[in-house]
């Protein structure tokens, strides 16, 4: 990417400082209570679940250590990832997405209606992946998004599989302490993803940009998933919205970044939030990152959890159909529109 046009300017509010906040750091967790060989005692395991509770309530945001997936997958990933994106444009064109088949390489991603600095290349986790033929409310039509295999390097699609695997185990681990720490079983959010899950696998480049004070990696957003697990390479740039300012988050090597998405939001009926996020780019150093995305079966409605909702606490959304607006976010993200792209917000019950 070259000089910075017109379509990657954000507006003066949303333009970074690039002076970092440093006085706040989101939580770090060991995980090694639920992944070390020997069973912990129970009393460690409730420590975990009530700092992940903390952390889920306050930012949204947490490091995780002790997490149990092999270093060697992750660095296999890192050098797969900086191989790929190494190739010309012309090289990498020749597996984008496309109308049919939303998984692939592309630099043309918009958030907010402003394009990202950045290129991507997108994997389902489960290949083939069952979603919506279009995002249509009365459209029952399916339709499969598969994996695309680049010729370079080889082993990118065999690298990632692997990786993938690790991941998603411990994002459903995650899952089940933060069912603990909101009072339910363990497992109550397994049915949404044993069968189906729509779970996708990002690797994320972003170049060096000469105006890193106009442009942003990612615009500030929000995950729509259930969960997000990032690991990055070493140049810092992500940063959350915390009680009104920007933070930038450290890293502790070999550690994920872990953050809420719009589906825990709804399902804890606001008990927690999903937290407003950003990523800015840097005229040095280019950056990767690598976010699992853990998304639900595309059938599953989403709505606050019985367990959660009473007379004095009702539901605070409507139901919506997770494939219809997975589906729609894909079908509209790619270009400058006049209007805002769906979000929970228009689910919400006023
Ligand atoms: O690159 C990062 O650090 C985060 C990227 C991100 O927020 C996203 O892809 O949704
Ligand atoms: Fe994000």
């Amino acid at each position: 990417m070259g000089e910075v046009e017109p379509a990657f300017i954000q507006e003066l509010q949303h333009r970074p400082k690039l002076c970092v906040i440093e006085a706040e750091e989101i939580p770090v967790i060991d995980l090694s209570p639920v992944t070390k060989e020997a069973v912990s005692e129970a009393s460690s395991i409730e420590r975990l679940v009530k700092e992940i509770g903390s952390a889920c309530k306050e930012w949204g945001f947490f490091q995780v250590i002790n997490h149990g997936v092999p270093l060697n997958l992750r660095e296999n990933i890192e050098k797969a990832s900086r191989m790929f994106f190494s190739q010309s444009v012309e090289e990498k064109r020749k597996v984008s997405r496309d109308e049919r088949n939303a998984m692939g390489y592309y630099d043309t991603e918009h958030t907010k209606n402003v394009r990202d600095w950045k290129e991507v290349f997108d994997s389902v986790a489960k290949d083939p992946t069952l979603v919506p033929l279009t995002p249509h409310e009365h459209d029952d039509r399916l339709t499969y998004w598969t994996n695309s295999s680049p010729q370079y390097p080889p082993h990118l699609r065999s690298t990632i599989k692997k990786y993938v695997e690790e991941t998603e185990k411990l994002s459903f681990k995650l899952m089940e302490l933060i069912a603990l720490s909101l009072g339910l079983e363990a497992k109550r959010f397994e049915e949404f993803f044993v069968k189906d899950q729509t779970s996708l696998f990002r690797l994320n480049y972003y170049p060096t940009c000469p105006s890193p004070h106009l442009a942003l990696g990612v615009g500030p957003h929000k995950d729509v998933g259930a969960l997000t697990v990032l690991a990055q390479d070493e140049v810092e740039g992500l940063e959350v919205k915390h009680n009104g300012d920007w933070i930038r988050i450290k890293l502790i090597p070999n550690s994920f970044i872990i953050n809420l998405g719009d589906i825990v939001q709804v399902w804890s009926n606001d008990a927690y939030e999903s937290p407003e996020h950003r990523v800015v780019v840097n005229s040095e150093k280019e950056r990767f990152s690598y976010p699992f995305f853990l998304f639900p079966a595309q059938e599953t409605e989403v709505k606050p959890l019985e367990e959660l909702i009473n007379d004095q606490n009702p539901s605070k959304y409507r139901p919506y159909k997770w494939g219809k607006f997975l589906v729609h976010r894909f079908s509209t993200n790619f270009k400058k529109r006049e209007v805002d792209n769906i979000q929970i917000l228009h689910y919400k019950i006023k």
